[in-house]
């Protein structure tokens, strides 16, 4: 698996120490509130279980699950939902739970799908975002770090359902994707 990544992006040093201090400011931010984390799978698992953590207003969790890239590096641009959530989110404060913010995609159509259900408010925390790749505007409330336009794999991104279990996030080797 290591001989797969060519160089490491982010330590888990540096991701532990970026979610502790967004867990602080969403924290200030929904003080006297209750939060719904919305968890995108299943990318965003290992990231939301770190910053769930960091929070200290009251979360709960719920789960969503869409694909949009199967076993590819570029999305499909067609966002299907393969699991709904379990909660009713009407008059809930909403934080949807990324991974990584690409095209923007993914997060359009949830963002949709959810606005129509009547949530007190929706906003969106992402670990990663690579704005270069934008394909639809997004506004990201909170946002882990900025990368570059590389495919990255480890601490719950995947490229063919491998890498997610590397603790830190690094950029794939070319020779090891498939197509
Ligand atoms: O901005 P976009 O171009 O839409 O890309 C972002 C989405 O792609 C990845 O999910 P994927 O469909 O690979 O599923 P996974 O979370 O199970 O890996 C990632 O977790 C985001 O949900
Ligand atoms: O760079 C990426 N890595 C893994 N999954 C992804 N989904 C969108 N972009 C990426």
């Amino acid at each position: 698996m290591l001989e797969d990544i060519q160089e490491i992006l982010l330590s888990s040093e540096q991701l532990s120490a970026r979610i502790r201090e967004m867990g602080r400011q969403i924290s200030a931010d929904y003080a006297g509130k209750e939060i719904l984390m919305i968890g995108v799978l299943r990318g965003a698992v290992i990231f939301m279980a770190d910053l769930a953590r960091a929070i200290d207003v009251p979360v709960a969790l719920d789960f969503m699950a869409v694909s949009s890239y199967g076993a590819s590096t570029t999305s499909s641009g067609v966002v299907r939902i393969l699991k709904d959530l379990d909660e009713d989110v009407e008059g809930k404060h909403l934080l949807i739970v990324e991974d990584i913010i690409d095209s923007g995609l993914t997060l359009n159509y949830l963002l949709d799908n959810l606005r129509s259900r009547k949530p007190a408010s929706i906003k969106i925390c992402t670990l990663l975002n690579k704005p270069e790749r934008r394909k639809v505007d997004v506004q990201v409330d909170y946002n882990g770090f900025t990368i570059p336009d590389h495919f990255v794999v480890g601490y719950g991104l995947d490229y063919a359902e491998k890498y997610r279990n590397l603790p830190f996030i690094g950029i794939l080797k070319p020779e090891a994707y498939k197509s």
